[in-house]
């Protein structure tokens, strides 16, 4: 198989297809395979070779179905499925090898990885002592072979060597002979060092070693440790194509869940690795909202402070017309003052934005801002009006918050912040355009409410800001929302401040 396309990156989830023995423990075979696969980022399959009783002390039973069966098995996942890599693992008997090679040679996967499994940590011997010699021939038709030191030797057929310098240089035989690349373990040495190696002298000069240095875990759940690397190694290679990278990845990841496994309590005696340890430390089974949902929780979320915003007097003043001019150009020139700093948060949100669409989006409502909407104030209070006022407590303390909140520079959260000027102002002013009539002394101003343009910003923002909000970890999710609330409550404050200031 070597020299084939697997140098060749997969730019989607791997394919990755474990062809091994089931432990109903969950810690070596089949179901560790398939984990590893998983925590390592692929996608993985399973076509068992031999079905074993065992739990964390030992080997109780074998039982190997028909080595017809296991054919059928691949042929169902070949004929329909695209293959990008095989891990191989318990074979038990040379019939199964022979099937295993057959299918190989027929199929030619893009990587095919070998993990030799002889013996388990038990004992329990997993392959037929007459079915070495079949396998040894199987190692030809891989890309890369992984054995424990007493397999490496089974493999080179010499005795078992006992220092990481004649591992290294076994391998280096090995991996000449039959053309494939070794990873070898030191697993199986004594000593404070747990080292492995990527050996390749396929070539005939010089091997070529690149050593992974690793520090021995003082552990006894190392149950399945050999077949969980190689089936992060088949995944990761196959995903990117770089060896070496793979194998410290792979060999980083096989500590931290080797380090984990105790903390599972399985079992008595050589307890498994825990395979998702990183990534469930990491946040790997919390779970995200959708937009929709980020939408309907937030709307609800500030359900009482928009009750105090409908139920205020200023709101309630100027639906029903009775507010005084004063307060109402009073709030008209808070809002014209507002408007000239909101539009600078916008154009930090532009500058921030991740994508052209949402850069274009922020700034353009920052332009909404200065040009129309302060025209619209300036047609209903003189300039001077306007412009004499100075920004109250409120309007200031409204104001830091969104500027306080665009230095810090975190996009998501700034656009949080955003958005209860389009969203909250919205729905006031749904509820007071309809109130508008003839003889309203606000007519013209509660009508700028049913601005169609300003309902379509609205709901832009409302998608860009839940789909970050869907999109973030939790904790930049926990600061979006405080940052909307707070906005809201500054939305409240904004309109109460503006009631009675007037001196008739
Ligand atoms: N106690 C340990 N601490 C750290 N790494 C270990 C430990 N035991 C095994 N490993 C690592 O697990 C992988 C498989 O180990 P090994 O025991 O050599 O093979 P196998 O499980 O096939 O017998 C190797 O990368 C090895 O370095
Ligand atoms: C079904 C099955 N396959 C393989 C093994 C051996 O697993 P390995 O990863 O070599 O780990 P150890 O258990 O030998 O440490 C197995 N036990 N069962």
């Amino acid at each position: 198989m070597s020299g084939g396309p697997i140098e060749a990156r997969v730019s989607r989830v791997p394919r990755v297809l474990s062809i091994a023995g089931s432990d109903p423990s969950g810690g070596a075979g089949i179901q560790a395979d398939l984990k590893s696969i998983a925590a390592n980022g692929g996608y993985g399959m399973a076509a068992t070779t031999a079905l074993t009783v065992q739990n964390t002390q030992g080997v109780r039973g074998v039982h190997v179905p028909p080595a017809s069966f296991l054919r059928e098995q691949l042929d169902a996942l070949s004929d329909d499925i695209a293959i990008d890599a095989v891990k191989i693992g318990m074979l038990a008997t040379t019939e199964v090898v022979g099937v295993v090679r057959s299918w190989l040679e027929q199929v030619r996967p893009p990587l095919v990885v070998l993990d030799p499994v002889m013996v388990a940590t038990s004992g329990d011997r997993l392959l037929d002592a007459e079915a070495e010699l079949a396998l040894r021939e199987l190692v030809r038709l891989c890309d890369l072979v992984t054995p424990n030191i007493p397999e490496l030797a089974i493999i080179a057929a010499e005795p078992v060597v006992e220092t990481w310098p004649e591992v290294l240089a076994q391998a280096a035989r090995v991996s000449a002979a039959y053309g494939v690349r070794v990873l070898a373990k030191g697993g199986h040495l004594s000593g404070a060092e747990a080292p492995d190696a990527l050996v390749d002298a396929r070539s005939g000069n010089v091997p070529v070693v690149t050593e992974f240095a690793g520090i021995r875990i003082d552990t006894s759940n190392t149950h399945g440790t050999g077949c969980s690397l190689s089936s992060a190694l088949a995944t990761r290679i196959a995903a990117t194509g770089e060896w070496a990278a793979a194998v410290a990845e792979s060999k980083r990841w096989l500590s931290e869940s080797i380090r984990a496994g105790a903390a599972l309590q399985v079992g008595r005696r050589h307890g498994p690795i825990n395979h998702f340890a990183g990534m469930w430390q990491r946040g790997g089974v919390v779970t995200a909202p959708t937009p929709a949902e980020v939408r309907e929780h937030w709307w609800a979320e500030i359900a009482s402070i928009r009750a105090q915003i409908d139920g205020g007097d200023f709101v309630r003043a100027l639906g029903d017309g009775s507010l005084k001019r004063g307060d109402f150009v009073w709030y008209l020139a808070q809002d014209a003052l507002y408007l000239r700093d909101y539009a600078r948060a916008l154009a930090e949100a532009a500058r921030l934005a991740p994508t052209t669409a949402e850069q274009a989006f922020w700034a353009s409502s920052a332009e909404g801002c200065i040009v129309t909407e302060l025209q619209l104030h300036e047609s209903w209070a003189t300039e001077g009006e306007v412009f004499a006022a100075s920004p109250s407590a409120t309007t200031t303390g409204y104001l830091n918050h969104l500027l306080a909140t665009a230095a810090r520079g975190d996009y998501a959260v700034l656009a949080a912040a955003l958005l209860p000027c389009f969203w909250v102002y919205h729905d006031v002013g749904s509820r007071l355009h309809p109130l508008a009539h003839a003889e309203h002394p606000y007519a013209d101003w509660l009508t700028t409410y049913a601005d169609q343009a300003f309902t379509d910003a609205t709901e832009r923002a409302i998608t860009i800001v839940t789909a970050l909000a869907a999109d973030a970890t939790p904790p930049v999710r926990d600061a979006m929302l405080t940052a909307f609330r707070t906005s809201t409550e500054h939305e409240r404050e904004f309109f109460a401040a503006a009631f009675g200031v007037a001196a008739e």
